[in-house]
């Protein structure tokens, strides 16, 4: 068989110690790096123009991130190019410090510095292979010559940085491929750089330990940062840094105990593109630092905007199930959520903490608002559709009356096999719940005295009615009236109306909810005041019990069949 996992072996792991980092919680914001103008764009099938890269820069600085890597401007014209307009064109904020990307050659190295002339504080960034795949496959070297290959790049980096005394430097070393590399072997070969590079607690120099490929859970890298930090020398004079990929799905998960374990710093992409399944995706680990009330130091309140620039200048687009900021994430179809969200969202006070089940966010804080938040399909309950109507129409539906629309909006979906917006729910419920004919309203008046009268004109087809009844209100008034005349006994088993807006102009709405001969029959009807409202609401039911079958009834049929 093809599929057959005994080709495969566990990743190595750290030698047994005493970890600290599962009994740790986070309550700060890592120094964040943005990697999308290099990792991010080696991972695109074109990579991105000057053009698309000074756009994608802008978008960078504007969130907030200080550390920007910017390139491997010794690899391509571009990368060189885009480089140098950042100098030149004086486009680094004074609080931004841009990396550059190099391998252990020397002349690529000495192109390194060159394009990195007139920059005020920049990191060059080193990197080798070290883990045993590529030492013995890729390199065919022993752990001495993979060292040799780094000490003398460390040595080239530092040669070549005292050329340009007025720029700032900062020096960071990738044992790249860490995630696989024995954790006795990193250590040894940062110590061995550390010598070259000699970094102080005042001038650090930053060890970059990626998950190049992910081959085990976060819990392993966690080990393996914390074991990398409490073995390695001089700690004070190190910036422990991160840079996962996401090849188990897990950069995001690594990155956040890699925090836990000691880790300083992280390396990662707005959304997540980088290489095969994408680099450690910023906005999520930002967000879930913001969700449990920690300062991510980052600008999100606008992720449409980081959104747009990523998929123009990657051509990827996001899934609609991206963590936070997906199209979908704040929506909820089904029932019982909706149910919940709607209940918690009344609840919810402006000056408390957010508590609204299903939302582990304000979805206001990013942009969003609760538009999205209920949709109706055939899985949702009466809870979604009853949001709908008062969020967009004001309509405050009895529970009776959720209880006895909802089948009905779920046929609707199931019959049209697509959402159902707020406008086919109201559509819904006229159609099914308000019926003005044969009997209709023309016209009505009420006196006061002991009890209320009702004179009430009623029009049946071609016919006119005049009617007259008492009774403690409007609507027993109308209900004697309509016994005296057709014998029939109408009986309100519950009402509900209301105003369908704060002016006086505004159109109220009546529920009813009827026992006629026995028979319970829900009514809707919208007028210019509640007591025209009311009385059509009645004469609703009246007519729905007079139509064999019941409209409500046949379209169920209808649906069905
Ligand atoms: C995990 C990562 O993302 S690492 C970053 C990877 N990013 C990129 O590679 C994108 C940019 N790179 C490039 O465009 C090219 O690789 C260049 C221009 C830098 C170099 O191109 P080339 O000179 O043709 O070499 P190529 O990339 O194929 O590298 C292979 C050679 O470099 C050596 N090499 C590879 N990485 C390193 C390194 N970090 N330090 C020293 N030597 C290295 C290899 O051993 C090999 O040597 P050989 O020619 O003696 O067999
Ligand atoms: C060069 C390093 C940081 C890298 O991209 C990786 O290991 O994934």
């Amino acid at each position: 068989m093809a599929f057959d996992h005994r080709k495969y072996r566990p990743a190595p792991r750290v030698p047994a110690f005493d970890r600290t980092w599962p009994d740790k919680d986070l309550d700060r914001a890592p120094i964040w790096v943005s990697e999308d103008l290099r990792d991010g764009n080696q991972a695109l099938l074109e990579p991105m123009s000057v053009e698309q890269k000074k756009r994608f820069w802008h978008q960078i600085v504007k969130v907030g991130i200080k550390e920007v890597m910017v390139g491997f401007p010794s690899a391509s014209q571009p990368d060189y190019d885009f480089v140098r307009w950042l100098i030149e064109e004086q486009q680094i904020p004074e609080d931004v410090t841009i990396a550059v990307l190099v391998q252990c050659r020397e002349h690529l190295i000495e192109k390194t510095f060159e394009s990195l002339v007139g920059a005020k504080r920049a990191i060059v960034h080193l990197y080798n292979s070290t883990s045993t795949i590529q030492r013995e496959r890729v390199f065919e070297m022993d752990r001495d010559g993979i060292t040799d290959i780094a000490v003398q790049g460390a040595t080239w980096v530092k040669t070549y940085a005292e050329r340009y005394p007025e720029v700032e430097w900062c020096f960071e070393y990738t044992p790249e491929s860490f995630s696989s590399t024995e954790i006795d072997f990193s250590i040894a070969i940062c110590e061995a750089v550390m010598d070259v590079w000699q970094p102080t607690p005042d001038n650090k120099c930053i060890l970059n330990l990626p998950t190049t490929v992910e081959v085990a859970g976060p819990h392993h890298h966690a080990d393996q940062i914390e074991y990398f930090c409490q073995h390695i020398k001089n700690r004070d004079s190190v910036i422990v840094s991160v840079h996962t990929h996401n090849d188990r799905g897990g950069a995001v998960a690594s990155a956040e105990l890699a925090l836990l374990a000691g880790a300083e710093r992280v390396e990662g992409t707005l959304l997540g593109n980088g290489e095969r399944t994408g680099n450690m995706d910023i906005v999520t680990l930002a967000m879930n630092l913001y969700s449990q009330g920690i300062d991510p130091e980052l600008d999100l309140t606008n992720p449409d905007e980081i959104i747009q620039v990523v998929q123009e200048c990657t051509g990827i687009a996001m899934h609609p199930r991206h963590p936070w900021v997906g199209e979908m994430v704040y929506t909820a179809f089904s029932g019982s959520h909706q149910d919940a969200i709607r209940k918690s969202l009344k609840h919810q006070k402006p000056d408390e903490p957010w508590q609204v089940a299903y939302l582990p966010i304000d979805p206001h804080d990013i942009g969003r608002d609760y538009q999205a938040v209920i949709r109706v399909n055939s899985q949702s309950g009466k809870g979604g559709m009853a949001f709908l109507l008062e969020r967009d129409y004001g309509i405050n539906l009895p529970r009776w009356m959720m209880l006895a629309l909802a089948p009905y909006v779920q046929k609707e979906s199931e019959a049209r096999a697509s959402e159902l917006s707020s406008e086919m729910i109201r559509q819904v419920m006229f159609e099914h719940f308000s019926q003005q004919a044969p009997l209709a309203l023309a016209d009505y008046r009420l006196s006061k005295g002991q009890h209320e009268g009702i004179e009430v004109t009623l029009w049946e087809g071609a016919e006119t009615l005049r009617l007259e009844g008492n009774g403690n209100g409007a609507m027993s008034a109308f209900t004697d009236a309509w016994r005296k005349h057709s014998g029939v006994n109408v009986a309100i088993v519950d009402y509900s109306e209301h105003s369908l807006g704060g002016d006086s102009e505004a159109n109220a709405i009546a529920f009813v909810q009827l026992n006629i001969d026995g028979q319970r029959i829900c009514a809707v009807a919208e007028d210019s005041d509640t007591v025209s409202a009311s009385l059509k609401a009645l004469l609703s039911g009246i007519n729905i019990a007079r139509c064999e079958p019941q409209p409500a009834r046949r379209a169920i049929e209808d649906t069905t069949a």
